[in-house]
């Protein structure tokens, strides 16, 4: 019955080396089946280069194994948590891609510098604060989600589609792992353009308001008008 699901997981995953957004095995992709309340992850570990359909393992919302030989990624209670607070996400993707990874260990959000940003991310990508010695030391990947979770206070994650874990790396969503995965190239590709943007010029504004809004809602919501259908909103 899930093999679908594994399947569009196995070949999310698979597109994280393809799109080089990973090294080794510093990354994972997971989709939930909202329905039946089972998602689909990458198990921990495992070389990219190894992974094969049926090594994806299936949990319910509360992380029990339902099906699988292998221990699910270590970062199955960070996914767990978001997908139990933004009931609008299919899909998740963590990576260690260095541009991004790069802001995510300096401590700074992505600010919106221009509409290569602002096509799929409505406003800054914020970053975390810090996370506390006692949840370092506690459930470290579940407080992982909550210290996102808490970013998420004041924004919306179907406008904001990802995140950078202060001194750790990128969290992205969407629809469904695939849509997750585009969102992490995006991030990864703007976080390089934020860098050298402020190189060459430290005094540059974010975009404005009116720049934000026509990039970002031509190619989401109701008004809508890029491309040829609602499906290739992100082609
Ligand atoms: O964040 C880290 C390591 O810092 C992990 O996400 C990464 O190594 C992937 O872990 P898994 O192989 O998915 O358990």
């Amino acid at each position: 019955m899930f093999e679908e699901l594994k399947r569009r997981v196995w070949e999310a995953n698979l597109q994280l080396p393809k799109h080089e957004l990973v090294t080794f095995t510093w990354g994972n992709v997971s989709e939930i089946d909202r329905e039946r309340g089972i998602v689909a992850i990458k198990p921990s570990g495992v070389p990219y280069e190894e992974l094969k359909v049926d090594d994806i393992v299936l949990v319910d919302l509360e992380g029990r194994v339902l099906e699988g030989n292998l221990k699910p990624s270590s970062d199955t209670p960070t996914h767990l948590v978001l997908y139990r607070a933004f009931p609008s996400i299919g899909g998740i993707v963590h990576t260690h891609s260095p541009w991004a990874t790069s802001w995510a260990q300096a401590g700074l959000p992505i600010p919106a510098l221009g509409t290569t940003h602002a096509d799929y991310y409505y406003g800054e990508i914020p970053c975390t604060r810090k996370m506390t010695e006692s949840e370092i030391r506690g459930e470290y990947e579940r407080e992982t989600g909550n210290v996102i979770v808490e970013t998420f206070r004041e924004r919306d994650p179907s406008r904001v589609l990802g995140v950078l874990v202060n001194q750790h790396g990128p969290f992205c969503w969407g629809k469904d792992a695939q849509e997750a995965v585009y969102h992490a190239v995006v991030l990864e590709e703007v976080a390089k353009m934020a860098y050298h943007t402020v190189v060459l010029n430290p005094e540059i504004d974010a975009i404005s308001q009116p720049l934000l809004d026509r990039h970002f809602f031509r190619k989401h919501g109701s008004s809508a008008y890029y491309g040829q259908t609602s499906k290739s909103k992100t082609s």
